[in-house]
This record gives structure tokens, C-alpha cells and sequence, in this order.
């Protein structure tokens, strides 16, 4: 399947980035320029030519490709695009790119390659926003409140300098999070601690769950994005919130049967199976919760393990321990940054098979998506030997996606890059793998593979 053919019910935006793809070349819908006030420069002239056009023009969802024009610049002439936004711990994130305009004086990021020297090089017209890096070290760019944008902000400066050229015009985009209409409503039933999100309209929805990596905490920028296109999703916490516990020495499956229970009485929810999305410790649960709960349809975990780790996991009289680590594996690089792709033993042999999940008792279709470089989970090996394991059962429900090139954090299209963090496990300055062109590639295939995924076996119905 190419992945540009897969969203069924693909918004506006989704054909748009299907010309991009050059399955149809078709000029870039040129929105009305954006009536920037002449830029006052440098010595107070006001360049009143140059033109920054987005389309969309104000305002885009943020795993939406971006329309990036510039216009009434000399034939040929050199200038460098800087974008920066801040997040909302007011850390700044910056890319520049230096390009040539072509003959008529017109840049279009669709169409025009960027030159050696800058964040990324080559025809990449999203590169300005998943190149984005930190001023801060080892900070990752995360949304905690998804009802209110980052606001990009896109500078064309003079030239190809190390120095900033003179301005010659810049912009303000919107990258959101939440289509107009998607409703987001917070949840505090029984134990559930989590935010739903219903796209616009009363009837039933396709459901998803999404339950998020180590950390703690309630993230819902993934499942504000999957709402977006057309599905219920509730972004699920499960400890270190609110008043679920803490710091947990063991987690039980009932609260996340719980959750599942709970969509299925949404009057907006349809049935009769709901589907999941983990990330990393998130797919671990997703795949323990469709081996061991009824109506899972549907399950794609990103990176997840295929066994329990972290904290054992409880369900009625079992327990399934986690994965055991021997932290004495750890690889040390000069810069003191630690490696820890081969601490955990393996899942599929004794003594680390008691923890491996028992996913020849899933019914659900799943899909598991693997960064062929993740250095925090063996998710590639997990991913291929899950996929023996199973055909050996005769199961036939599971494919596989592996990415070159991509490490531990595959996130929504457009995310910048975050190769190296702090270990969820073990709080220490970790790899997490991937190379920046390969990995801003796989988030944006992986993204729409997973939309297809659960368009398919949630609207199937
Ligand atoms: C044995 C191996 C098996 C492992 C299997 C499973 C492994 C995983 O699940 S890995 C997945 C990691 N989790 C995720 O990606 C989910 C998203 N969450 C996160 O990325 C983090 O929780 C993150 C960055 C949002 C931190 O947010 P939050 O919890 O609010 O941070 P906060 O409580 O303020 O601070 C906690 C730490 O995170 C740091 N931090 C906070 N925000 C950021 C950020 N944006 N970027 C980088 N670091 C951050 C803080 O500096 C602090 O560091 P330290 O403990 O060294 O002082």
C-alpha cells in the first residue's frame, strides 16, 4: 500500500499533500497573499515586494502539510527562510534553510530545493518545521494544552551569511492541534482519569484509545490529531495524574478495561470493538490489553514492546512481571550520553519470555511500527519476532512497519527531531535513536498507515 493512498477519508488537507507527493502534480492552491505590512528593515526602508504565502494561509493543523511561498524576490536572489516558535515553556525552537529563487523571482518550497549549509537540504517542503531544533539541549518539543497553537513564525532574510541577512519579509502561522468543531471533554469517571475528543457532529464515532509512553502525565497531542480525522479518541493517563498513583510498583489491567468500557457506552462511540494507539510503554499495554480484554478491533503500537516492562502488570489472578534489564549492558558514548538498546533480555527466550504478552490470544487486527534505530526498546527485533511468533500460532492478524533510520520518538508528521533525551526508566541522559531526513520521513508514512489501519478495521463495521 503507498502511503499516500490511504486516508479514505482524507480531509482537504490530505489531497493537498497528495499533489505534494507528485502522484498528481498540481500547482500549489495559492491562498491570497498575506497583507504583511511593508517590513521596515534595517535602515527603515520598507521592502514592500516580498511576500511570505502559507496556504493554508493563517492557520493549519499541526500533522497538516504546510503550503510556504515567497514572492517579489529578485531573479535568483539568495536568501535564507528562518522559522522559529517557542513552546509553551517558553523555549525556542529554530530551523533555517538558505535557497535560490528562481528566474521569475518566485520561491516555492514545493518546488524549490534547499541549498547545503542550512538545518536541511534538498526539496523537503516541510523541512522548516521538522528540522526545528532547540536553543535548549535534549529538549523535545511537546504540546501539553492542544486547545491553543504554536505559533511559527517565518523569517527571509538577505543572502546565504552565517549573519542574519537583511529582513526582508516575515509571517506568523498557526499550527494547531484541534480541527474547528472537535470538542474536547475531560473525563473523571469512575478511576478513568483522561480527556475524550469528538470530532464535529452527533453521530457515533469510530473509537480509539490512546495511551501514551513513561512519563506520567496526560499527553493529548496524539489524540487530539487522530480526532481530527474523524475519530473519538480518548487520551488515557495512568499514573503521576491527578489522583492516580504516583509512583506505581505494579499496574492492573481493570483500569484499563475500565477505559475500553467506558467508550463503548459513549452514545458517540460505535461499536462494537474500539481500536488503540500506544507509544513505547503505551504499546506494551495496548498489546497486553487486546491479548487479555474482549472487543479490542484494532491495535497500532509505536515502538511498544511486545512484553511488560517497567512495572509488572496485574490482571484478575495473573501477572505478568517486566522485562528484565540488566543495566550493566548499558554503552557509555565519550559524551558521557548512555545506550541502553541492549539492557533488556529477550522477550521470546527464558528468563525473559514470563514477561512477553500472550498476543496469540488477541483477536484485534495489529499493526506494529518499529524505528529500525530505536535504542531505548529493541522494537525492530520485537516487532519481526512477534510476527514469527505469531504466524507460528496461525494468527494472521499482524503486519509489521520497520523504519530505517527512525529511533524511539516517532512522532505525529512534522515533529522536530529528538534524538537524544532522558531515559523513562532509568532519568539518565539516554540515545533514543533515528537520523533526522529518515526519521521526519517515517512520521509522516507511519502517521497515515495508522490512519488507514483503524479506518479500515474501525469502519468496517
Ligand atoms: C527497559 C526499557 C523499557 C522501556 C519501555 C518504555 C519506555 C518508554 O515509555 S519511553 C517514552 C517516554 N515517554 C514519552 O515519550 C511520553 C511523553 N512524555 C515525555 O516525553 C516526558 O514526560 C516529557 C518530556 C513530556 C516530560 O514532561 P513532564 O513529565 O511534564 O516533565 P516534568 O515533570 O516537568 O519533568 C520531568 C523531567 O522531564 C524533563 N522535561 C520536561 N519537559 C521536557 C521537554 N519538553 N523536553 C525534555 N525534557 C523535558 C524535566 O527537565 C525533568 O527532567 P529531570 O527529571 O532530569 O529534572
Amino acid at each position: 500500500m503507498n502511503a499516500f493512498t490511504v486516508c479514505r477519508q482524507g480531509s482537504r488537507c490530505w489531497q493537498r499533500w497528495l499533489s505534494w507527493t507528485s502522484l498528481a502534480p498540481q500547482p500549489l492552491q495559492h491562498c491570497s497573499p498575506l497583507q504583511i505590512p511593508g517590513v521596515p528593515t534595517a535602515r527603515g526602508l520598507t521592502s514592500k515586494a516580498t511576500a511570505i504565502r502559507f496556504s493554508p494561509a493563517s492557520r493549519s493543523l499541526f500533522d497538516e502539510p504546510l503550503g510556504i511561498a515567497v514572492q517579489g524576490l529578485g531573479p535568483r536572489q539568495e536568501v535564507t527562510l528562518r522559522a522559529s516558535l517557542r513552546d509553551e515553556a517558553g523555549e525556542l525552537f529554530e530551523a533555517r534553510a538558505r535557497y535560490r529563487a528562481a528566474d521569475d523571482g518566485e520561491l516555492d518550497l514545493a518546488r524549490c530545493p534547499a541549498l547545503p549549509g542550512g538545518s536541511f537540504s534538498g526539496l523537503e517542503p516541510m523541512g522548516l518545521l521538522w528540522a526545528l531544533q532547540p536553543r535548549k539541549a535534549f529538549w523535545r518539543l511537546v504540546k501539553k494544552d492542544v486547545q491553543t497553537p504554536f505559533r511559527l513564525q517565518l523569517e527571509v532574510l538577505e543572502g546565504h551569511g552565517d549573519d542574519p541577512g537583511r529582513l526582508l519579509a516575515q509571517a506568523q502561522h498557526e499550527r494547531a492541534f484541534l480541527r474547528d468543531g472537535v470538542r474536547r471533554v475531560p473525563v473523571r469517571e469512575g478511576r478513568i482519569r483522561a480527556t475524550l475528543f469528538l470530532p464535529p457532529g452527533q453521530t457515533p464515532f469510530p473509537g480509539v484509545i490512546n495511551i501514551d509512553g513513561l512519563g506520567g502525565g496526560l499527553c493529548e497531542h496524539r489524540a487530539s490529531l487522530l480526532a481530527n480525522h474523524g475519530f473519538a479518541t480518548l487520551a488515557l493517563a495512568y499514573y503521576q495524574y491527578e489522583d492516580l498513583i504516583q509512583k506505581p510498583d505494579k499496574l492492573h489491567l481493570e483500569y484499563f478495561e475500565e477505559a475500553v468500557n467506558y467508550m463503548l457506552q459513549h452514545t458517540q462511540v460505535k461499536g462494537p470493538g474500539i481500536g488503540l494507539l500506544g507509544y513505547s510503554k503505551g504499546g506494551d499495554l495496548s498489546l497486553a490489553m487486546a491479548a487479555f480484554l474482549k472487543n479490542i478491533t484494532a491495535v497500532a503500537s509505536i515502538n511498544g514492546p511486545v512484553a511488560i516492562t517497567a512495572f509488572p502488570l496485574c490482571y484478575k489472578d495473573k501477572t505478568i512481571p517486566a522485562l528484565l534489564c540488566d543495566e550493566k549492558r548499558v554503552k557509555v558514548y565519550d559524551d558521557n550520553i548512555l545506550d541502553y538498546s541492549d539492557i533488556c533480555f529477550d522477550p521470546f527466550k527464558a528468563p525473559g519470555n514470563q514477561s512477553l504478552i500472550p498476543l496469540e490470544k488477541a483477536e484485534a487486527h495489529l499493526l506494529l511500527i518499529a524505528g529500525q534505530d530505536d535504542r531505548i526498546v529493541n522494537s525492530k527485533y520485537f516487532a519481526t519476532e512477534a510476527f514469527k511468533y505469531l504466524q507460528a500460532r496461525g494468527k494472521e492478524n499482524v503486519q509489521t512497519l520497520i523504519y530505517p533510520g527512525a529511533g524511539h520518538c516517532i512522532d505525529p508528521p512534522f515533529s522536530p527531531f529528538y534524538p537524544i533525551g532522558n531515559h523513562p526508566i532509568f532519568h539518565k541522559r539516554a540515545v533514543l535513536g533515528g537520523e533526522l531526513t529518515a526519521y521526519s520521513k517515517a512520521q509522516v508514512h507511519a502517521w497515515l498507515q495508522i490512519l488507514a489501519f483503524f479506518h479500515k478495521h474501525l469502519n468496517d463495521k
